[in-house]
């Protein structure tokens, strides 16, 4: 899919959030295309503007807020056929003044968790998974064939504020596997952090979890999105063809690896940011940047249009 600007309708939205997390959302005039749904406020953006300017100005005119920082979230290219919308959405950081209807629209405020997709259009929902998922994720290092350890060190993973877990442990049998979950599973809930399996899903059936993490070759075989719509599903991807397929499987995120080199894979051919950021932009999902990274990569992430990051030795204490 080209992305030539000429070919699509730019539109800004912006994420206000509360104390409690929970982000305003406005309810579509039904007069209006996908009308009567719920959407994130915003509108299009008018020539010779940035996409700041827009969001300010769109905030000023429906909510009659004055927009402080913000930052990039995610940018959705959306085909409605009738319209090919570039959903460019963004975490309002701060602002002044208290939100209102100034068009008479209906507002109201959710937890991302609470959102219902199918009364948003088709664009947000990986806007909603976007802001399900946090900018870091956690990937577990060694030693899951020493629970002691590896329960101190995720424990202090979880105290340094991490907040969402994938578990791998590829050196593990499925029943370790099956009863290393037995203890991260409370370990996870007691932080508020959410748990992604990186496993088999028949290996992990009726295991408590927030979703499932699938390797390149899940990736390439499951015929369909494994586990319940609630879940939170992704992939590890390395190419074009791979991100696609996670796209055509309707998972909620992906990784994109490696950008630099790493450890892990002193093979691999990193992608670079640049690269990274092409590969990315024609993607409607979430994508973590993975390969040789930490924290301190975060906001070179976000700024090439990543969700975060993903890490096992930037984020693994030693
Ligand atoms: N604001 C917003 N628009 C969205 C979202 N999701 C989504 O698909 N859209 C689409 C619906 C529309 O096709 C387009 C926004 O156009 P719009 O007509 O509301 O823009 P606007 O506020 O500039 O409206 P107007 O001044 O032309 O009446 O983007 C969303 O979450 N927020």
């Amino acid at each position: 899919m080209s992305l030539n600007p000429g070919d699509w309708l730019h539109v800004v939205a912006g994420v206000l959030s509360d104390e409690q997390g929970r982000v305003l959302i406005a309810r579509r005039a039904e007069h209006l295309h996908q009308g009567g749904l719920w959407e994130f406020p915003g509108g299009k953006l008018k020539t010779g503007e940035s996409p700041q300017e827009g969001l300010a100005r769109e905030l000023a005119e429906e909510l009659g807020i004055a927009l402080g920082a913000c930052e990039p979230l995610i940018r959705v290219p959306h085909d409605y056929g009738d319209r090919r919308v570039l959903l460019d959405v963004y975490r309002v950081l701060d602002y002044q003044g208290i939100p209102r209807g100034c068009e008479g629209q209906a507002l109201t405020w959710l937890v991302p968790d609470d959102m219902d997709p199918t009364v948003f259009p088709a664009a947000d929902r990986p806007v909603i998974a976007a802001l399900r998922l946090p900018r870091l994720m956690l990937i577990t290092g060694p030693d899951p064939t020493d629970p002691l350890l590896f329960r101190a060190r995720l424990q202090r993973a979880l105290a340094q504020g991490v907040r969402l877990v994938q578990l791998r442990a590829p050196e593990l049998v499925a029943l370790d596997y099956r009863e290393l979950t037995g203890m991260v599973w409370p370990l996870c809930q007691a932080h508020g952090a959410h748990l992604l399996l990186n496993r088999a899903p028949k290996e992990v059936e009726g295991l408590a979890r927030d979703g499932l993490h699938l390797n390149r070759r899940l990736l390439m075989t499951l015929e369909r999105r494994p586990g319940s719509a609630r879940e939170l599903i992704g992939a590890s991807c390395h190419t074009r063809a791979e991100l696609r397929r996670a796209v055509e499987l309707g998972l909620d995120y992906a990784l994109l690896s490696p950008v630099k080199p790493t450890a892990s894979h002193p093979e691999a051919q990193p992608l670079g940011w640049p690269t990274f950021a092409e590969l990315i932009a024609p993607i409607p999902l979430p994508v973590y940047a993975l390969g040789g990274l930490t924290p301190e990569d975060l906001d070179t992430a976000i700024a090439q249009g990543a969700q975060g990051i993903a890490a096992i030795r930037g984020l693994w204490p030693a």
